[in-house]
């Protein structure tokens, strides 16, 4: 039976908070459950800013079940367990690979910090649930404070050999409910027991974790009151066998995919428990006012707070909170673009006094913004976005950038202070967000010591529709989603004094008449912080190169997809774009889409001349075809640099030995197209002195790229076709990614693969999303695989089982985990995104 059946159930429960009995098992006398941290302040203030960074990437929910599970080992009959991260001693060796995950969130919140993990896991559960509610809305406030001493071996405050899940029976009764809380506390009330199970509205359950599967509702990252409202509702859900690793489990589910544990639907079972229900359905703000100290007591379980600390802020973000202007002006000292007569974008940059820096950002633009800090480009830079959501407000989320993609970045040093009252009456989109002074895993930069640039972007590309509202939504954006950059670089003095000059603004071109869309495209290239520009009257290939020693010498080329994106580098799909040997695929370069008419757009075109003349001299070939950039203008538009490469070996070996064709007089281009072994790199001009290159030093930014034009690229649906046949072809194979080698798999393998697990109602828009959007990535990187759900569309039950089983196979062959069936060994720490 029932692991609680031996306790006695407390009819009645005192409605008054005594202090809890603190009676240990004397199983290690030695053992001092207490210790005293020497965290200063500032170490809270770091730590809770981890804490809130991973809040927004998703892992709040994981966060309260962490510090709920160390709690909720404590037995108040025998005085065994109590939070004191006995799950952790066996950490080195243990094969669990989810226990690894929570320890591996602990420590990277931990940092350097001197504290326990026992404190940490408290303090990161009373920050999430402090901090998960919507703004606006005042959340539960979790107490917290210090002291709580590790286990360091399995006698040390041992969990008793009787406890194993808490309580977790596919039978749970009202009674059996309230004997498993009356564990921890003879005193714990039935609306206290209510308010905590009020936590379910957080998050999900993973077939890994628990063999149970599905999100309780559909905003799983907003605290709310939702959970109380569904189970009102709990006639509409119906039973469901979960099955994972040949177990089964019993949950319930409703029409949307909502689950509720038995132990949920226990709570509509009893008038009293059932009472409490419907008063928090209807008193959201009752339900955080009860949640707060019935949650902070659970994480004092066991322990006498005599000897704790003193309490330690869950909720305070920054000790000096930016000063933001409440009115229509500007905030003094921001910095607009293009001006600040005609403000379309202004950031504010102050330090806060703790060797922080402080920006805000306002924009006019509708869609979203974005600031990066990186060393001179935004390649491996930390960028946070922020967003308009579907009610106006303004979410943010930060990223790393690697190479285009925006993946999100669990150690990114930002830290996010949404602006949605704030915002000057211009704004449309308004945020603060603090970058810390601590090192980035990345680039090495420092927060304000920074020896590189910061990049603004806007874009008024609003996130995918039906994302809008999530944390993670913002990550299906790509940098060539920009429509304009700016870069203030800075490689002497801080970025805090503003006295940086600005140095380079990509700004979009459309040049066409009928049939014609021309591709251009601005490059951003580390070294010399300037953007070089390419262009070509034809929808097809485009190349630019740069380089200034065999180890930097990079190609970059574009070609539209169907959606009128640009894809870079070996899209080996696109039997139009050749394969660059191009030997480092970080490359320093970033690619942005151009859009929109603008005079420096033509401007390219009309330096044609010099283009022609300086690749003539590169490539002297009789028909003058093989010329890089004089094919732009040249009316067949066809004879594209990389378009020849394959076409002739003659012109083959013009471009790839330039030394002996006589062409090597451009070090520059001549290596852009050859393996490292054929080049003989010289570089004596500086870049921007190359005619080849357009350098753009100017500050203006222009609209956005039109809907026209982007019509007629979704309307492009032909290279799709041939694509999406590809990958209906390969749904018949059956063995599809080589395990042994994830970085070379084919876009049309990734997509056969996850719609064969899964998606095939929607095969379309999964193959779609996964070329356009280089979701093999994604799904590699993504958070919570719920949230691919929602971006794929995945949203029946049964079929979201299905494809989340089969991503978390396919996040196995990628190595992102390994298994852990049997007696395989795990080798690796999981990476954080994995929560
Ligand atoms: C009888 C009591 C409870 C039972 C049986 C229970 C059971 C579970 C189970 C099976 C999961 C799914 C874990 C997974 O697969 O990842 C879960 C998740 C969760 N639980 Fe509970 N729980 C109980 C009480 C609580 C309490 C009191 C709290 C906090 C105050 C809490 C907070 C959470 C949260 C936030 C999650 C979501 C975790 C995530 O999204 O990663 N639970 N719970």
């Amino acid at each position: 039976g029932c692991p609680y059946a031996r306790r006695e159930v407390t009819g009645t429960h005192g409605q008054q908070r005594q202090l809890h009995q603190v009676r240990r098992a004397a199983a290690n006398a030695s053992f001092n459950p207490y210790y005293s941290p020497s965290a200063s302040a500032e170490d809270w203030d770091s730590m809770r800013s981890r804490v809130l960074n991973l809040i927004n990437l998703g892992n709040g929910p994981r966060l309260i079940r962490i510090a709920w599970d160390n709690a909720k080992t404590w037995d108040a009959a025998d005085g065994s367990g109590g939070s004191h991260a006995q799950t952790y001693i066996g950490i080195t060796t243990t094969t669990d690979i989810n226990i690894r995950a929570d320890y591996a969130l602990l420590t990277a919140i931990r940092g350097s910090v001197n504290v326990s993990l026992s404190d940490t896991a408290a303090f990161a559960g009373a920050v999430s649930a402090s901090n998960s509610c919507l703004s606006g809305v005042t959340c539960a406030n979790v107490t917290f404070r210090p002291g709580r001493a590790d286990a360091t071996t399995a006698s040390d405050a041992p969990i008793s050999s009787s406890f194993s899940e808490f309580f977790d029976a596919g039978s749970a009764k009202p009674a059996d409910l309230r004997a498993s809380f009356s564990r921890l506390s003879q005193n714990l009330t039935d609306r206290e027991i209510v308010a905590l199970m009020g936590a379910h509205n957080l998050g999900d359950c993973h077939l890994p974790i628990s063999g149970y599967a599905g999100p309780w509702t559909l905003t799983p990252l907003a605290f709310e009151n939702t959970f109380f409202r569904l189970l009102q509702n709990n006639a509409t859900y119906v039973t469901q066998n979960v099955t994972y690793n040949d177990s089964v489990k019993t949950q319930y589910i409703d029409t949307e995919g909502r689950m509720m544990l038995f132990v949920d639907m226990a709570l509509t079972h009893d008038d009293s428990l059932l009472n409490w229900v419907n008063y928090y359905a209807s008193n959201e703000n009752s339900f955080f006012a009860d949640f707060g100290p019935a949650f902070s007591n659970i994480l004092e379980l066991g322990l006498d707070p005599t000897k704790l600390s003193d309490y330690v802020s869950t909720t305070s973000t920054v000790s000096t909170p930016p000063v933001v202007a409440q009115s229509s002006t500007l905030p003094a000292g921001a910095i607009c673009y293009p001006a600040d007569s005609t403000p379309i974008y202004c950031v504010l940059t102050v330090s806060d006094g703790n060797n922080n820096t402080v920006y805000t950002v306002h924009s006019v633009k509708a869609g979203w913004a974005a600031l990066g800090v990186g060393s001179n480009s935004m390649a491996n830079g930390d960028v946070i976005i922020g967003w308009k959501n579907s009610t106006g407000g303004v979410w943010t989320n930060t990223f790393t950038t690697i190479q285009h993609a925006i993946s999100v970045n669990p150690q990114s040093p930002w830290q996010q202070i949404p602006l949605t009252d704030k915002a000057p009456s211009w704004a449309n989109i308004s945020f603060s967000a603090v970058h810390l002074n601590t090192i980035d895993s990345n680039s090495g930069l420092i927060g304000n010591d920074i020896n590189g640039a910061i990049t603004f972007a806007v874009s008024s590309y609003a996130p995918i529709s039906g994302n809008i509202d999530k944390l993670f939504g913002v990550t299906s954006f790509f940098q060539h989603d920009i429509s304009g950059i700016l870069v203030k670089s800075n490689s002497s003095s801080p970025v805090t004094s503003n006295s940086t000059s600005t140095v380079g603004i990509a700004v979009g071109a459309t040049i066409g008449g009928v049939g014609l869309v021309a591709i251009i495209f601005a490059i951003f290239f580390r070294k010399q912080i300037s953007q070089y520009w390419a262009g070509r009257k034809q929808k097809n290939l485009v190349a630019a190169a740069v380089g200034e020693s065999i180890g930097e010498n990079q190609a970059i080329y574009g070609t539209f997809n169907p959606i009128g994106r640009l894809s870079t580098f070996n899209d080996s799909t696109n039997a139009a774009a050749p394969v660059l040997p191009v030997t480092n695929q970080y490359s320093h370069y970033q690619l942005f889409e151009i859009s929109t008419a603008s005079a420096n757009g033509r401007a390219v075109v009309s330096h044609s001349t010099q283009q022609q003349q300086q690749t003539s001299s590169m490539t002297p070939s009789s028909s003058g075809r093989d010329a890089l950039l004089s094919t732009i203008s040249s009316p067949s538009g066809r004879n594209a640099l990389l378009s020849t490469i394959p076409s002739s070996s003659a012109r083959d070996a013009d471009l790839l030995t330039p030394n002996t064709a006589g062409n090597n007089n451009h070090p520059r281009f001549s290596t852009a197209v050859m393996s490292a072994t054929t080049i003989v790199a010289t570089p004596t001009a500086d870049i921007k002195q190359n005619p080849l290159f357009e350098v753009v030093e100017q500050h203006s930014l222009l609209p956005n790229r039109s809907e026209k034009i982007n019509q007629e690229y979704v309307n492009d649906i032909v290279e799709f076709q041939q694509y999406f046949a590809a990958v209906q072809a390969l749904m018949g194979e059956e063995n599809l990614l080589d395990e042994s080698n994830a970085a070379q798999w084919n876009i049309a393998e990734v997509a056969a693969w996850v719609i064969k697990n899964g998606g095939e109602s929607n095969a379309e828009r999964i193959s779609r999303l996964i070329k356009n959007e280089r979701i093999t990535g994604a799904v590699l990187m993504v958070t919570r695989i719920s949230d691919l759900c929602s971006l794929l569309g995945i949203h029946a039950y049964g079929d979201r089982v299905l494809f989340e089983a089969g991503i978390t196979k396919l996040r196995n062959r990628a190595g992102v985990i390994e298994s852990v069936t049997g007696q395989t060994h795990v080798s690796e720490e999981p990476p954080l995104y994995l929560a």
